[in-house]
């Protein structure tokens, strides 16, 4: 397993993590070779969520030759994905490749980046709520590529948890997250665990994360 516990998160240290989110960081990267590495950020994060919080289990299994004993990964249709629009949605298509069977939820939430950052906080516009029905035994996975001032993730956690009752595992993913943000959410919601590729420097006056990415969101849908 590749995740080191820091004081505000969980970051997810493999090798490839590190390697696919470098080409994100670069400005040269363009809109295919972007969108196709959060695809791959995705694909490697759900890796290590299986590895580092589910369970496996012995199971016989009748090779063409004889029997032998395998394993199995348990509670892989108990994972409920929400996919954070709209930068998530390429994320979200890499985690669906470890969890192909998740059942999947839509929150669209966006700052209001006009009205600006106010005491380190965006006003946050939802308007667009869809969620399966989430049980006590379910892995939830909140995928947003970008934690920056943790405003987004808040009103997000908030809509989630207002129709679930105690999940087994509130995962709230990122790539790249900011450290007031990760504070910001840990403090709101201790019962969700913060996982991220990387806790960046710090937030600019317009509450983009630096180093970072730049906007995520435009760079992954050619908006800019
Ligand atoms: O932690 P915060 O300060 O709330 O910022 C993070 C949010 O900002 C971006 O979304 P944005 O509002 O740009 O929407 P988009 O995905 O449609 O570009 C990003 O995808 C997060 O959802
Ligand atoms: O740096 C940031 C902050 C919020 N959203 C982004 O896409 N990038
Ligand atoms: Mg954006």
């Amino acid at each position: 397993m590749t995740i080191e516990d820091r004081d505000t998160a969980h970051v997810i240290t493999h090798a490839l993590a590190r390697d696919t989110l470098s080409r994100l960081r670069d400005v040269e990267t363009e809109q295919v070779g972007f969108r196709k590495g959060l695809v791959k950020l995705g694909r490697i994060c759900g890796y290590e969520i299986i590895d580092g919080s589910m369970e496996t289990e012995y199971v016989e299994i009748q090779t063409p030759l004889e029997t032998t004993m395998g394993e199995r990964v348990k509670g892989l249709d108990d994972v409920v994905i929400i996919n954070v629009l709209r930068a998530a949605t390429p994320f979200v298509e890499g985690l669906l490749k470890a969890f192909p069977r998740a059942k999947q939820g839509v929150i669209s939430a966006g700052r209001d980046e006009e009205a600006g950052m106010a005491e380190g906080e965006f006003p946050i516009t939802i308007d667009y709520v869809k969620l399966p029905e989430i049980h006590e035994d379910d892995t939830v996975i909140v995928a947003d590529p970008m934690l920056a001032t943790g405003s987004t993730m808040c009103a997000v956690l908030e809509q989630i948890l207002e129709n679930a009752p105690d999940p087994e595992h509130l995962f709230v993913l990122s790539a790249v997250s900011a450290p007031d943000g990760l504070i910001r959410v840990g403090e709101a919601f201790p019962e969700a665990e913060l996982l991220t590729v990387s806790i960046d420097d710090r937030l600019n006056d317009d509450g983009f994360i630096v180093p970072g990415l730049g906007d995520a969101g435009d760079r992954a849908f050619r908006t800019t």
